[in-house]
């Protein structure tokens, strides 16, 4: 009986073929196991390159293209394309034995041999002058790769080349050209292998020690599973500067930085599956972020990543408020946490009775509680007195500080008095608990979207983990920074400095979005939570596909009308409903949104509620945090809307904070457009907002 592999590169294409030939895909490679060799009609390619490419009928229209080992009845699944391209691409390609790791690696051979020809030698130093023939053939570098190799003298060019060398053989490249030493390289590997004990010729043996490249199917359930959650199943091959991330131990917190969807939460998941496998301790590694709708998901992949029923039980994923929370109450009972607008009124009846002059709003005292009392961990009146305030420019003499400090401590007093708290009070409350206490609850921490986290989660954290090897670590972006803390984690007692890993290729979203996202940042100096600022320098995507789509409407009416057009010309390409994501930056023209797709007949619910993937979703900027969507229609986009004046401090008020508002907001829309995959618009009625100008 013939058995089936579907490489995992080709799920990603999988997702682009129209609905009819994917159901035509599973169809064919269902009865693959009933059938023999003979059964299966499968093609030799004429001219190719490497004979054991052949192909196989998906429709009139559409070819399957797989490889036939010579030797035993293993066939793996390499690509389905139109049927001219089909036979071209496989024409191109060849299959070869990994000699360092006896996995199996593809080139496109004929674009290799043609680059190679077309090369004139430079005068200037070669990229990889500092590393021996002997150490790149030790690390898996073929003749043919080694010698085009010796030719680079920029990383734009090894770059260029990841279109026909094989991945892994680029990915030690890669790793080599970004610093890292060839030993480090090697630990990188995915299990290394005696050069003895590897058979160059035995494709059939290379596809059994592949799993990270390929899925074997045991049956044609699997292989429907596979289909129904082709992300799940292609998300986990590892470049070796994730790898490296990932797998490392570190002497203390490490953290792992990059632009938006270069995986820095599948790196921290892997991280959490290395930790827990290797820990002994029950529960002892936690997983938390500040994102609601993060936990969720990435328990559910841990799930899929890990086999290990004890591994998984040793780690618990958790929103950071919850963790506070669960400290505070000891896992039973219930604390009364004041809602937004029950706070409002404390204020306004603290400011009544101090009787406090009108600029010390509800607003600036809540703004001054958070920014300055809780950020800096001041306990006192003097310890007040001396604070800066960093990012509050309005100057506040020493009465005025009397005044405030009376205003805040009467909130807190009122607080206790009453038995409510704020999520801040309990988080305070849970690292005073901590800090008095003998055992700290966890082993390692694992934190994603860290950029958002504010200091007094972090002090939460540090006295939550025992300190040691690899206790926190860190996966952040600062420039998809959405609220407003800023923090230096050195000042928090959390000493990254040495054990900090930047990933630079965008895996999720097209060249040409990434391009048209990161002008939205051009200029802006971000800082990278460690008093230094932050760079994307080399960060890029590989894949390619439509520049974004900018489109004006005269009212909101036809702007709405826009989005069903263009929601609906997706779904007729085939794209799921659930990867549509259409994001607003208020509540109620998300809600407008959903009333109007639903009102057109297509399925669409807000991303706050329980979201299915038979329906679009729709949410706000900052639900989209974390999300990817093939498709993604930003809407709203308007001169007012974006930024809108509420979220700004005017500038005359406090020009610091006015600057710091404007850019989380360019933040803001940064995050929502990287959510992308393939397709982004942008609409808006009016005239367009400020942002989009550039
Ligand atoms: N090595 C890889 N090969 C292929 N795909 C990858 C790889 N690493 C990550 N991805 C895919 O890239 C996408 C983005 O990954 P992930 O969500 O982890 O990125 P991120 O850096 O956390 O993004 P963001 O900061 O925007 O939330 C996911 O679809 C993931 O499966």
């Amino acid at each position: 009986m013939a058995r089936l592999g579907v490489y995992r590169d080709f799920f990603r294409h999988y997702l682009k073929l129209e609905k009819s030939v994917q159901d035509q895909v599973i169809e064919v490679f269902s009865k693959f196991g009933k059938a023999t060799y003979a059964g299966l009609h499968l093609e030799p390619v004429k001219n190719a390159r490497d004979g054991r490419m052949h192909t196989i009928r998906i429709t009139d229209f559409w070819r399957g293209v797989v490889l036939a080992p010579e030797k035993g009845d293993l066939y793996v699944l390499l690509n389905v394309l139109q049927h001219d391209k089909a036979y071209e691409w496989a024409k191109r390609r060849q299959v070869t034995v990994n000699t360092a790791t006896g996995v199996i690696e593809m080139r496109d051979l004929v674009t290799l041999e043609e680059q190679a020809a077309s090369i004139t030698p430079e005068e200037v130093s070669p990229l990889f002058a500092q590393v021996k023939d002997a150490d790149l053939e030790r690390l898996g570098i073929d003749a043919q790769v080694l010698a085009f190799a010796r030719t680079f003298t920029s990383e734009d060019q090894l770059d260029k080349a990841q279109a026909f060398f094989p991945k892994q053989q680029h990915d030690v490249l890669v790793g080599l050209a970004s610093g890292m030493t060839v030993e480090e390289v090697w630990a990188s590997l995915p299990a290394s292998m005696e050069a003895a004990e590897i058979d160059a010729e035995d494709v059939a043996a290379a596809v059994e020690r592949s799993p990270e490249q390929v899925l074997l199917v045991s049956g044609p359930d699997e292989l429907m599973d596979a289909f129904a959650k082709p992300f799940a199943f292609w998300r986990i091959y590892l470049h070796p500067s994730q790898r490296d991330a990932a797998y490392s131990s570190f002497s203390g917190p490490a953290r792992v930085t990059g632009g938006p969807g270069t995986g820095k939460t599948v790196v921290a998941l892997h991280r959490a599956k290395h930790l827990a496998e290797q820990s002994d301790e029950a529960e002892s590694v936690l997983v938390t972020t500040f994102i609601r709708t993060l936990p969720s998901t990435m328990e559910a992949a841990l799930r899929q990543l890990i086999d290990d029923d004890t591994a998984l039980d040793r780690i618990e994923v958790r929103h950071i408020d919850g963790v506070a929370y669960r400290v505070v109450t000891g896992g039973t009972g219930n604390l009364a946490v004041l809602r937004h607008e029950d706070e409002k009124q404390r204020w306004t009846r603290v400011i009544r009775t101090l009787g406090l002059p009108s600029r010390f709003d509800e607003a600036f005292l809540s703004h001054e509680w958070r920014q300055v009392i809780l950020t800096q961990g001041v306990t006192s009146l003097e310890e007040y007195q001396q604070a800066t305030r960093p990012g509050r420019g309005r100057a506040l003499g020493h009465l005025q500080k009397g005044q405030i400090w009376d205003a805040i401590t009467a909130f807190t007093d009122g607080l206790r008095a009453d038995k409510v708290w704020t999520y801040e009070t309990i988080c305070q409350e849970a690292t005073r608990l901590l800090e008095a206490g003998e055992r700290t609850p966890y082993r390692h921490v694992i934190v994603d979207e860290a950029q958002d986290l504010s200091p007094w989660h972090w002090r939460l954290l540090r006295a939550a983990t025992t300190r040691g090897r690899d206790d926190l670590f860190l996966a952040g972006d600062t420039h998809q920074r959405v609220y407003d803390y800023r923090v230096s984690l050195k000042k928090l007692g959390i000493d990254i400095a040495g054990r900090s890993t930047r990933l630079k290729i965008n895996y999720r979203t097209t060249a040409e979005i990434l391009r048209w996202s990161l002008e939205l940042l051009r200029g802006e100096r971000i800082d990278d939570m460690n008093g230094g600022l932050d760079s994307l320098a080399g960060y890029r995507s590989e894949i390619h596909g439509a520049a974004p789509l900018l489109d004006g409407y005269p009212t909101q009416v036809s702007e709405l009308e826009g989005l069903v057009t263009t929601t609906r010309r997706w779904l007729d390409q085939g794209v799921a409903p659930g990867q549509v994501g259409v994001a607003a930056r208020s509540n109620i023209l998300a809600d407008q949104a959903v009333a109007k797709l639903k009102a057109s007949g297509i399925p669409a619910a807000a991303l706050a509620k329980k979201h299915t993937d038979a329906e679009v979703g729709v949410g706000t900027m900052h639900r989209m945090k974390g999300m990817e969507f093939r498709c993604v229609a930003i809407i709203g986009v308007g001169e007012h809307a974006v930024p809108p004046s509420s979220a700004i401090t005017p500038a005359d008020e406090d020009l610091i904070a006015h600057h710091q508002d404007l850019q989380q907001e360019r933040c803001l829309l940064f995050v929502a457009a990287t959510r992308a995959r393939e397709e982004l618009t942008l609409s808006w009625h009016g005239a367009p907002s400020r942002f989009l100008s550039a």
